[in-house]
């Protein structure tokens, strides 16, 4: 197939011009019919694209590199997330994609992140499959024009069918996301994930904007009020960034990324990644919507003997997906540009059942709930999750930050300081009882709380305050039952949610100690006591 576009990019500064026919800024239709062709995947009966990854469904927790040899950047943060990799190694594994690509149709793409044009970085992304590029148009933001022949400032090459060999090649696993900040070029193998390619681009903001540019980025989504009251909602993956910020009332900024500079918050992208599992057009009709023609669908299932999507079935994977352009979302704001908040929200799914439903949060429990990042991981994203675990995820993205999470929670607490934010910690996960007894908070129950936050009248309730936690309870909301704002009493034994309550507690206190050293004592003492306060 030859390219549909009349220029080609040169991409000898890559050394993949050696003989690839290269499909560039191919239309979403046209990239539909290459996948279809190339038996990528099938058309749904609303006109998506159904495809497999393959394999790897999720991202994989131990698949990120960062290669910083020519050090201009000093202060990265080299954890277990961010593992160093050497240039002569990237350099090798580089020439290894180059030749494993060459001679193949692949598909280039140049697009650009950050709605606001002050930090716009432009993007060019290489990929082996026509779905990718499919992504990447939906995801990025679209140029209105794009010139082939101009050198983008950063390069994704995504390579599903190759697998790197660990022992030659230096990663830990045949999958990888490897980033260097020196060549502005990311190397994603092994994993047809398309998450993995949206969230590379995230790594890389992450330490541009508050590094060099004192902008605050943030795993967030975000929507915006009739009278531009902006809300932010932090939280891992699962816990109901893209589901909340879907509201018919409010226009979406973004379900996912975001950079938050003096007066404005503004997306990184330009379409949204929402997971699939359960789907229902009355629960969630802004994403059911969505899913029209073009539309890519992750490893979902249909109903035997047609094509009409059955959300219900996971057997592949709970992380089931769709990626849309935010043009889908009627109610959409572009460009995705909003007012600094007047609230932010931080979402847990909590599968032990201990945190409220709703509560409020000082500042400094904002900052030591920020840095700790709780949630409980259930199957989903990230392979190798089977049953629910307490994770800390530090600034509620931990795998995808350079910097050390206090740079964040400084630039986060300055803010909130600054533009007299509310916080809530928001539980979206279990109550009555932890993940097996009790059970998921119910959805409309979420979307009251966080309506009467926002308008303002949990600001004329009585609250009391949670004994261990420390944050202050609301006793009545709008739309739901009393009984289901405090904990405690949706257990059926009190003294097993103290007992468990106890040990989160506790969970909360040990994570803390590898932050202390950074902290102020106000923050520290902003977290849990681990023994019930009398
Ligand atoms: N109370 C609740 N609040 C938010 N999401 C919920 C709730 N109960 C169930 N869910 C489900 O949990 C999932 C949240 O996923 P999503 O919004 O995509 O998370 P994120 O964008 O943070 O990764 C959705 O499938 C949603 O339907
Ligand atoms: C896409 C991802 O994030 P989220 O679920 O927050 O959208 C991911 O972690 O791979």
């Amino acid at each position: 197939m030859n390219s549909m576009n009349n220029r080609v990019p040169d991409l000898g500064y890559l050394n993949l011009a050696n003989g690839p026919a290269i499909l560039y800024q191919l239309t979403p239709a046209q990239l539909v019919e290459a996948a279809i062709k190339r038996n990528e995947g099938v058309l749904s009966d609303s006109g998506a694209l159904a495809i497999d990854t393959g394999k790897f469904t999720g991202r994989s927790p131990k698949d990120r590199f960062i290669v910083d040899d020519h050090v201009t950047h000093d202060n990265v943060w080299w954890g277990s997330i961010n593992f160093k990799f050497d240039g002569a190694k990237f350099n090798a594994l580089y020439n290894k994609m180059a030749k494993y690509l060459a001679g193949k149709e692949i598909f280039v793409r140049d697009s650009c992140a950050c709605a606001n044009e002050k930090y716009h970085i432009d993007i060019r992304v290489i990929t082996e499959t026509a779905y990718q590029n499919l992504f990447v148009h939906h995801l990025f933001i679209r140029p209105e024009v794009v010139n082939p022949e101009s050198r983008p400032e950063w390069t994704i090459i995504a390579a599903p069918g190759f697998m790197a060999d660990p022992e030659k090649d230096g990663t830990r696993q045949p999958n990888f996301s490897i980033i260097s900040f020196s060549k502005k070029t990311i190397l994603i193998g092994g994993t047809g994930y398309t998450g993995e390619i949206k969230k590379a681009i995230f790594s890389v903001l992450n330490f541009v904007l508050p590094h060099d540019k004192q902008v605050l980025s943030m795993h967030c989504s975000a929507n915006t009020g009739s009278k531009g009251d902006t809300a932010i909602f932090f939280g891992l993956s699962g816990t109901g960034k893209t589901t909340l910020s879907a509201d018919p009332d409010r226009g979406l900024i973004g379900d996912d990324e975001h950079g938050w500079s003096d007066y404005t918050i503004f997306n990184f992208e330009g379409g949204c990644y929402a997971k699939c599992s359960g789907l229902t057009a009355e629960k969630e009709p802004q994403i059911f919507s969505a899913i029209k023609y073009g539309a890519l669908l992750e490893n979902v299932n249909f109903f035997p003997g047609t094509r009409r999507v059955n959300f219900n079935n996971i057997d592949k994977t709970e992380n089931t997906r769709v990626a849309y352009p935010l043009s889908n979302v009627s109610n959409a704001v572009i460009p995705s540009i909003g007012a600094s908040p007047k609230n932010i929200f931080f979402l847990t799914a909590d599968a032990f059942g201990i945190l409220p439903p709703i509560s409020k949060l000082t500042p400094e429990q904002a900052m030591y709930h920020f840095i700790s990042g709780y949630t409980a991981k259930i199957a989903g994203t990230e392979t190798g999750i089977t049953e629910p675990k307490a994770t800390f995820s530090a600034c509620f993205g931990e795998a995808f930050l350079p910097l050390h999470p206090v740079e964040y929670a400084k630039l986060l607490g300055k803010k909130i300081k600054d533009h007299q934010v509310n916080v809530w910690l928001v539980n979206t996960g279990w109550t009555g009882g932890a993940y097996g007894t009790g059970q998921r908070m119910k959805l409309a129950y979420t979307r009251a709380m966080i309506t009467a936050a926002m308008n303002g009248v949990l600001d004329h309730v009585h609250y009391h305050q949670h004994p261990m936690f420390n944050m202050m309870i609301p006793l009545t909301c709008p739309n739901v039952p009393d009984e289901v704002l405090d904990p405690k009493n949706t257990w059926a034994n009190a003294e097993n949610y103290e007992d468990n309550a106890n040990k989160l507690a506790t969970a909360f206190v040990n994570n803390f100690e590898k932050y202390a050293a950074y902290s102020t004592a106000e923050i520290i003492n902003a977290g849990p006591n681990t023994v019930l306060a009398v």
